[in-house]
């Protein structure tokens, strides 16, 4: 069925697309060309099949107008920097729990199944695709965003987001690559439609439902449902799936969950992976460097491209002294979730986690001053940087990775869980999240790290460990902290100024990993855990222990890889 006729089983919606524009129309003294334009659009949507006599319909409506909408009539307020205070309600983070794929004949061979990927039959989709779509008819008004997913026109998507709430459609505005009035008039068909109906909770007696949250993607159909929750990242983190699958599988292309940036001065590409909360978004955010993208990108047969039009920053803990641009980021347009403000002078207070630790921002990624804007450049990477976040203290702040152990880490994934993230993470809690991605894996890790080890073997690129987690004890312990900021940046530095390829080496053991003896910028005992740890023997218990838990999740991937690769990891 084409995209076009799922639209028109919409029934009922639909005004005219830009509702600011329909009164231009109306107006005799208009420019032509508004009118001109909106002829067309209109002329599109009728042939799409809306009836555009009950439900006021807004098509990519202005960041302006949806504002005055989400403070009409969700309570939303403009923050003292002009950004929008918005609230998610009951979730305030992904539920990974109740993301399902679509069980059918063409994901069948390709996703994947397993904990990761819960399987749904094609007709329980059906059931929730109609009552996501029976809410929306519920509505006064209904907001739709097109937008792209890519920024390399070779590989990217169309990608059509229908919501009911200013602030989603507002996010996705901001998350999207944002098409110019020309690209959405030849807009033409969605590749992929998003029904957020989230305000909606799905039926527990529904067949497979186990909650009244759900979010579930069907790649035949190439449409995703969200029921039950109305926290705005499952969006992006639904496109994400989509191209995770895409990428590899229609374009040969390697997808990854990762930030990337550009040296102004060398042009040199640095790709950072990692789970959420190890700190792609922070650390790519570089006085230094232009910025390509904070989340997720695509590692092509010419470069690096961003699948999005913005980034999505955490909030907790953020100041103008730490993290100047992200701070300054957050201006008219920008949408601050969860975020607790003062009453009076509608300050944010991003210290106050008492709605949630996964306060965030999504702004356009040209708010951040050295954005690289078209976010794709055609030069191969230099260096990657993978990202944990140990939350026993046992890693390295750095460590050099040989290419099988590259390999090796991207398999086994390991780091921490941040606290609200998802649903029901309260601590740190340490975790082995394949390819950094688990929760947005579609097809199996292998099929990632072999595209990944041929790229780095053809383009030679570096390989770096950094823990952006504990040091010096564990996560709760009184000598346990998080790897200073200014530290992990000193780290980051000595990548990019090749000072790190240059300096001394040392064995960590049991991990065999080699560790800088010194980094400008970062006191000499703590690059070293065995000296940063003052409880040695607390150390050597915690070393064994992780060690241990590398062995037992490697397991999986052991029989599929290179005998090299299996050696790479931790021996004891
Ligand atoms: N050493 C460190 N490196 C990176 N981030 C750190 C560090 N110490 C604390 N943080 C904090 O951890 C969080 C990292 O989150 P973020 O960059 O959004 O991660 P991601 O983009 O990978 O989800 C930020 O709130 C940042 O301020
Ligand atoms: C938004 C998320 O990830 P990240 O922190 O990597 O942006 C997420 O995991 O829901
Ligand atoms: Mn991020």
């Amino acid at each position: 069925m084409s995209a076009t006729s799922r639209l028109r089983q919409l029934g009922t919606p639909y005004v005219t697309p830009h509702i600011l524009h329909k009164s231009y129309a109306q107006d005799a003294d208009a420019d032509d060309d508004t009118v001109h334009l909106v002829g067309k659009q209109i002329e599109y949507f009728s042939q799409a099949g809306f009836d555009m006599s009950k439900l006021t319909l807004k098509r990519n409506a202005s960041p302006a107008q949806l504002y005055e909408d989400a403070i009409r009539n969700e309570g939303a307020i403009i923050s003292s920097s002009g950004a929008l205070i918005n609230f998610s309600g009951k979730k305030t983070g992904r539920s990974p729990k109740d993301k399902r794929i679509v069980f059918e004949e063409t994901s069948k061979d390709n996703v994947w199944w397993g904990s990761v990927n819960i399987k749904m039959d094609e007709h329980t989709f059906e059931i929730n695709r109609e009552r996501a779509i029976d809410y929306l008819n519920t509505r006064d008004l209904v907001y739709v965003f097109d937008g792209f997913a890519g920024w390399d026109p070779r590989y990217r998507i169309k990608v059509r987001v229908v919501c009911a709430r200013a602030y989603h459609a507002l996010f996705m505005n901001n998350m999207l690559i944002r098409p110019t009035e020309e690209e959405l008039a030849n807009f033409g068909e969605p590749d992929f439609i998003i029904y957020n109906a989230g305000q909606f909770p799905a039926n527990r007696f529904t067949k497979g439902m186990s909650s009244t949250t759900s979010v579930e993607i069907n790649f035949k159909r190439m449409e995703m449902v969200i029921l039950g929750t109305e926290y705005a990242g499952e969006m992006k983190k639904g496109v994400f799936s989509v191209m995770h699958y895409l990428q590899p599988v229609k374009f040969g292309q390697l997808s990854l969950h990762s930030s990337a940036n550009v040296g102004i001065e060398n042009g040199d590409v640095t790709l950072f992976f990692g789970l959420s909360g190890t700190g792609k978004t922070t650390l790519s955010a570089d006085p230094r460097r232009q910025l390509i993208g904070d989340d997720e990108h695509v590692w092509s047969d010419k470069g690096v491209f961003n699948i999005e039009g913005g980034c999505y920053a955490k909030c907790i803990g953020l100041s103008a002294e730490k993290e100047p641009e992200i701070f300054n980021a957050i201006r008219f347009g920008s949408i601050l979730e969860n975020v607790v403000y003062d009453p009076i002078t509608r300050k944010p207070d991003y210290d106050d986690v008492s709605i949630t630790e996964n306060t965030r921002c999504a702004y356009p990624i040209d708010y951040i001053p050295n954005a690289h804007v078209p976010s794709v450049v055609d030069r191969q990477p230099s260096n990657i940087i993978m990202l944990t976040c140990d939350a026993f203290g046992v890693l390295p702040p750095v460590s050099r990775l040989t290419p099988a152990q590259a390999s090796y880490h991207f398999l086994a994934g390991y780091t921490s869980k941040t606290p609200g993230t998802e649903d029901g993470v309260l601590e740190p809690i340490p975790t082995f999240s394949t390819c950094y991605s688990a929760p947005f894996l579609v097809l199996h890790p292998n099929r990632y790290a072999s595209m990944l080890a041929e790229r780095m073997a053809k383009h030679n690129v570096n390989c770096w460990l950094i823990n952006t987690g504990w040091t010096g004890g564990r996560f709760g312990s009184p000598a346990g902290r998080r790897c200073p900021l200014k530290f992990t940046r000193a780290i980051v530095d000595s990548v990019h100024n090749g000072t790190l390829a240059q300096v001394e080496f040392e064995r960590f053991e049991v991990f065999n990993l080699d560790i800088p003896t010194s980094v400008p910028g970062v006191p000499s005992e703590l690059l070293n855990p065995s000296h940063a740890w003052t409880d040695k023997e607390a150390f050597a218990r915690e070393v064994r222990k992780l060690a241990g838990m590398f062995i037992k999740a490697f397991a999986v991937y052991e029989n599929d890889v290179d005998v090299s690769v299996r050696a790479a990891g931790p021996q004891v």
